[in-house]
């Protein structure tokens, strides 16, 4: 049995605590909210993230990180991309405290606001080298509510460390859910982060009316972006034409379950982005990440128009049919 402490208790995190203690895995959630580990503990529910789920009977919580980390051999974190930092920061004096290694792993998709650094850059800047054996992520497509249904689900877990990625896959593993592993942590992550961006534009389309051809031709042309800022930031070009790449661009640019795609639609209706934001109760990655890729696109000399269109509308009032007219209305070119 591995002992896992999951770090964060919304959606996500309690889809994957909630699967690995059904696995039989000993599992301790921390949330920074004691009313919230009380309930997921007491009342094996967590009505604020997944109203109606069921947790597993084993499954518990609680709000003193020391206490989730205690004697962990893997630590999990799935809190969104701008808690990350501050949570890196108390682990690693928990961790240096206690003189304890640990698998480090995270579930998070998206970039840091301020210095663009992927998710496993920062906890790597915060967590000293001889507090873990290896760092892995978890990618792929995989919306919590299904996952906490039993919905099947396969999922890639990133790592250059193998052995990291193994005790994650075999922790997390049942007949419902299958994990694959593969060794581009750079490319798991920047799928994971980059198809929120389409995602929230394929909410659009169908917000507008537009149907499935407009919907595949934005996820196809979308993930050529994709691909562009992987290998510029050093991915493997072929990981995005897996589970963390297309896989998961197809999932989040079509299911009502993404928080990212009704972002889209809700923008689509005319309202603005903060009472979207703040209707939704839950974190859009894509429209903080969407401010790194342009970002990358002049710093690397890419062509990223899609990106690039989605960023005029949603933060410098471009209208959402000009943006679609601009689009389309481009010289012609080859498919590259
Ligand atoms: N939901 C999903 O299906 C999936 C999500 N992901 C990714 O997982 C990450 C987390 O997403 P998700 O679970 O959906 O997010 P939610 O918005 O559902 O929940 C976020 C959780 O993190 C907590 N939190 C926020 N800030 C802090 C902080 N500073 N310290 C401690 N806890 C904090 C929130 O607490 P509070 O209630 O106080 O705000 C809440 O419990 C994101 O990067 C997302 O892209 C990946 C795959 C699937
Ligand atoms: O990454 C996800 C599914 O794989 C979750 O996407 P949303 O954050 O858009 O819900």
């Amino acid at each position: 049995m591995t002992k896992i402490a999951v770090l964060g208790a919304g959606s996500w995190g309690t889809a994957l605590a909630n699967t690995m203690a059904k696995n039989g895995q000993n599992v301790m959630m921390w949330s920074h909210k004691a009313e919230q580990a009380k309930e997921i503990s007491g009342q094996k529910t967590n009505e604020r993230y997944l109203p109606g789920a069921k947790l597993d009977d084993r499954l518990q919580a609680t709000a003193d990180m020391a206490a989730a980390v205690k004697g962990a051999d893997v630590v999990l974190f799935v809190v969104p991309t701008k808690a990350i930092r501050e949570v890196a920061k108390q682990l690693a004096g928990i961790l240096n405290e206690n003189k304890q290694q640990v698998v480090l792993a995270h579930a998070a998709k998206g970039l840091e606001q301020k210095t663009h650094l992927r998710i496993s850059q920062m906890i790597a800047e915060e967590v000293p080298a001889e507090a873990y054996t290896g760092l892995a992520v978890i990618s792929g497509p995989s919306h919590a509510e299904d996952v906490v249904k039993g919905d099947l689900t396969a999922i890639s877990i990133g790592s250059t460390n193998p052995a990291a990625a193994k005790v994650l896959q075999e922790a997390l593993a049942n007949a419902h859910f299958r994990p694959y592993t593969n060794t581009d942590l750079v490319g798991s992550e920047l799928g994971g982060a980059l198809k929120n961006i389409i995602a929230i534009g394929s909410g659009m389309l169908i917000g507008k009316g537009f149907g499935a051809n407009a919907q595949a031709a934005l996820l196809t042309r979308g993930l050529v972006e994709i691909r562009q800022v992987g290998q510029a930031l050093g991915a493997e070009p072929e990981t995005f034409l897996g589970l963390a790449g297309i896989g998961d661009l197809i999932v989040t640019g079509m299911s009502p379950n993404s928080r990212n795609y009704r972002a889209g639609v809700a923008l689509a209706s005319g309202k603005p982005l903060a009472q979207v934001e703040e209707e939704m109760g839950m974190v859009i990655e894509g429209v903080n990440t969407i401010k790194a890729v342009v970002d990358f696109e002049k710093e690397y000399d890419l062509d990223l128009p899609i990106t690039r269109t989605l960023y005029q509308v949603i933060y410098e009032g471009k209208t959402i049919d000009q943006g679609i007219n601009d689009l389309m209305t481009r010289p012609l070119k080859a498919e590259d």
